[in-house]
């Protein structure tokens, strides 16, 4: 079977560079997902939570260098009780009255409404968490819970997973990128029309130089040098509103 038999039947409809980032990602690859001007303008190493090895988290951190997070869509996230941070922090104000101005509220955020933050998770079956075989290990855990859960089965998150961990999980909006244009639900959009599990990485990419989000052409020219397919939020979205239609 062709990549291009795995995909849906409008697939032809997406553009060349769509086309591309989704057979990379169907075949467990990184790409670049741009997220959009005057949001972050950050650019995310982008891949599969159940491709990624221990090597691939040593390249995120080495030369994506932002925090590694898992995606995980909306009614996984439901599925496993993945809540926002936010509101678990907002019920905690009920024991500490000094979280009450930490809780992240409306206007908090430059670029965007609220955060996707969801807990931070250890799977049971790591020692600290932290070296890059423990948080691959996390990650395909994190993977396989969600397709067991497709599959039917029923799954207890807690006896698998700890919380506090040293991989971050963000939950996808419901209306993914009609609701929000962050990589949280451009990863997730694209696992979609990919057909892929909606669980997926993602790592910003620092400019080593300044410690700043690294610029949008520089990224480009990353992508270009290590043979890595970039994508724009605006092309996630024209694609995912072609795969909406056709479901
Ligand atoms: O802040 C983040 C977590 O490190 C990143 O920006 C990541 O891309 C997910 O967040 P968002 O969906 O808001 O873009
Ligand atoms: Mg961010
Ligand atoms: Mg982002």
């Amino acid at each position: 079977m062709s990549e291009c038999d795995n995909m849906d039947s409008s697939a032809k409809a997406y553009s060349k560079n769509i086309q591309k980032a989704i057979k990379a990602l169907q075949r467990g690859e990184m790409i670049l997902l741009f997220d959009l001007e005057g949001r972050e303008a950050e650019t995310d190493f982008t891949i599969a939570a159940n491709a990624v090895t221990p090597e691939d988290v040593r390249w995120m951190r080495k030369d994506a260098g932002g925090l590694i997070c898992v995606a995980l869509d909306s009614e996984a996230s439901e599925e496993l009780g993945l809540p926002f941070m936010a509101d678990v922090m907002r019920e905690a104000t009920q024991c500490s009255t000094a979280l009450h101005k930490i809780v992240e509220k409306g206007g908090d955020l430059k670029y965007d409404s609220r955060s996707s933050f969801s807990i931070w998770v250890n799977h049971r079956d790591t020692r600290t968490g932290i070296p890059d075989n423990d948080r691959a290990l996390t990650i395909n855990k994190l993977g396989e819970i969600v397709d067991r859960t497709l599959a039917g089965e029923e799954v207890h998150f807690g006896s698998e997973f700890r919380t506090p961990g040293h991989v971050a999980t963000l939950r996808a909006a419901k209306g993914l990128v009609h609701e929000r244009m962050g990589q949280t639900e451009l990863s997730i959009a694209l696992a979609k029309i990919a057909g892929i599990t909606p669980v997926m990485v993602v790592c910003e990419m620092l400019d080593d130089e300044n410690g700043r989000a690294l610029e949008k052409t520089d990224a480009k020219q990353y992508g270009k040098d290590n043979d890595l397919v970039f994508v724009e939020g605006e092309e996630v979205v024209e694609a995912y509103d072609i795969w909406l239609s056709s479901q």
